[in-house]
């Protein structure tokens, strides 16, 4: 095995990962995407390819002024000169130059179809392109590194080639040969067999970049590292290329911490959920919950006897302190709740449940019997909260108590649609009406709801609808179905969910504005 400081860690979200369907990054988002690369820690951000496409041109322009970066070195990618054409002559390869960065990352056929087939030419000329290239590079003052593209399928369709590539690049210059599983197709042994036969042939420094098409590529990664390379190359949350690439935090949350290779700093690791967020934003891509490591949901437990032994010690269901890349443990009270879900629960929630057996007994038992009903918690963290609260014994009354309510809804001739409410509760003794107006029933409900308890609960005026979601649960035959309704509420400062279940959608979300008001009383 290598030790960490052979180790290189090389991201290529801003290149590779820019070639995932859907991304589009201005040339500032570039910039702050390698700036938060930088803060994980990562020997080599990869760029992009200046001299393709104007806006990496400009970044690394502007990267000589504007980025400061910590640890990374930064990277430009390109190919290989031209077949037949002079490398002092290739204005591609002139723009690697210029893009002045103290590495340049070469892609280079290895596979020999792709010789004869795509670049039509000999495998004599593929050498000599590999090599006066990195020496022309390697003259001016760079670190070279070569992407040998398609090396996996092209080993097995004739290894000597390859294995030629390698050393001719070697040879020239280059530090790094960087065996790509370019069309994402192989798995784990496959990739181990070849690193190793491949380390057995070649004097040299080497590197895997795999693409996931089989949903493989930190395993394949992995595989590599295990049979000897010590350059892995990966992007941020795997996005890349078709079924994207290696995810670079899986890879740096396995190299640390399984495989006891400090390829980071110390103090990077706990960065890595914060920076994989970051990016998603900047990619504008809804960040994945289920992503190991950096998820939201990477640590959360849902199942009661996970939760039984969570209690004992948190280590006999989690594979790692979720601190130690910056997540957190979270506990979801559902159906699946048992006793101790809900005790631990309770422990996020700052209540002690200690010496109320049967406070929890209840919580799980109505718990299970409202989500069969279709209520939903584990979204619904405050409307747990209001749940569990009730049944202490010292739970506070309820802020009101509900005469009746009304709402209206009217489509006037000239098109416009108005909605009205009306409520009547009673507040310490006082019977209050109020009147609501909204762009429909709920958000006319909140309204007069709200105006009728603010001058007793003045935090109420700060309080408003953030989000407001509905789920239809299934359609009983003729007589409609039950509605499931979700709130988000803001008070500006934070965010919290309730939840609300009925037949009729207005019923559903006053239940669910009833909690996200008695929360905010309660709570903010
Ligand atoms: C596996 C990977 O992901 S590698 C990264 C791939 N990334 C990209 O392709 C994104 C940026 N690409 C581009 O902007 C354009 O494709 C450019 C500017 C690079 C080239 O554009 P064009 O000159 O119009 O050529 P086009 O894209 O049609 O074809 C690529 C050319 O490069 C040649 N080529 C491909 N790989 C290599 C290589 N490793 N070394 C040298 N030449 C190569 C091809 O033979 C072809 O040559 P031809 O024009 O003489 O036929
Ligand atoms: C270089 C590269 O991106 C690949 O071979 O997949």
């Amino acid at each position: 095995m290598p030790t960490s400081t052979d180790f290189h860690v090389f991201d290529t979200t801003l290149r590779d990962g820019a070639q995932r369907e859907g991304v589009s990054y201005s040339v500032a988002d570039k910039l702050a995407v390698a700036r938060l690369l930088d803060e994980i820690g990562v020997g080599f951000i990869e760029g992009g390819w200046p001299g393709a496409l104007p806006k990496d041109t400009e970044f690394f322009a502007r990267a000589r002024t504007e980025l400061k970066l910590r640890h990374a070195q930064l990277v430009a990618f390109g190919s290989t000169r031209k077949a037949g054409v002079r490398v002092e002559d290739d204005p591609q390869v002139r723009a690697l130059l210029d893009a002045e960065t103290p590495v340049v990352c070469l892609v280079a056929k290895s596979d020999v179809r792709h010789v004869r087939e795509a670049l039509r030419t000999t495998l004599e000329e593929n050498l000599a392109m590999v090599r006066d290239t990195v020496a022309f590079l390697v003259g001016h003052g760079r670190r070279v590194f070569v992407d040998c593209e398609h090396f996996f399928d092209g080993y097995a369709a004739d290894p000597d080639h390859g294995v030629e590539v390698l050393r001719t690049a070697f040879a020239a210059g280059a530090e790094v040969g960087v065996l790509c599983d370019t069309n994402g197709g192989m798995l784990p042994m496959g990739v181990g067999r070849v690193v190793a036969d491949v380390r057995a042939r070649v004097e040299g420094k080497l590197g895997i970049h795999c693409q996931d098409d089989t949903g493989c590529a930190v395993a394949n990664s992995l595989a590599a590292v295990e049979a000897g390379v010590t350059h892995v190359q990966g992007t941020a949350n795997g996005y890349g290329e078709r079924a994207g690439n290696a995810d670079t935090f899986s890879l740096i949350g396995n190299l640390v911490t399984k495989m006891d290779l400090p390829v980071v700093p110390a103090e990077c690791l706990p960065e890595l959920q914060r920076v994989s967020h970051a990016i998603a934003e900047l990619a504008n891509i809804a960040p994945d919950d289920h992503q190991p490591f950096v998820g939201a949901s990477a640590f959360a437990h849902k199942a009661g006897l996970h939760a039984s032994a969570i209690k004992v010690s948190p280590e006999l269901y989690n594979h790692l302190d979720p601190a130690v890349v910056g997540n957190d443990m979270r506990i979801l009270v559902t159906e699946m709740a048992g006793r101790a879900s809900v005790e631990l629960k309770g422990r996020e929630l700052g209540v002690d449940l200690d010496g109320h057996a049967d406070v929890i007994g209840r919580v799980v038992d109505r718990v299970k019997v409202l989500e069969a009903d279709g209520w939903s918690f584990e979204a619904a963290d405050a409307s747990f909260e209001l749940l569990l609260r009730a049944e202490l014994p010292d739970a506070p009354p309820p802020l009101f108590e509900l005469e009746s309510y009304r709402t209206s809804v009217e489509h006037w001739g000239n098109g416009d649609v108005v909605s009205e409410a009306t409520v009547k509760v009673h507040v310490d003794g006082e019977r209050i009406i109020s009147t609501g107006e909204g762009n429909g029933p709920v958000n006319a409900l909140d309204n007069a709801l709200r105006q009728a308890l603010v001058s007793r609960y003045p935090q109420l005026a700060d309080v408003s609808l953030a989000d407001y979601k509905v789920r239809i649960l299934g359609w009983k035959g003729g007589s409609g179905a039950t509605t499931r309704v979700l709130i988000d509420s803001t008070d500006g400062v934070g965010e919290w969910t309730t939840v609300g279940v009925h037949d009729n959608i207005v019923e559903a979300s006053w239940h669910a504005l009833v909690d996200a008001l008695t929360y905010a009383v309660r709570n903010r």
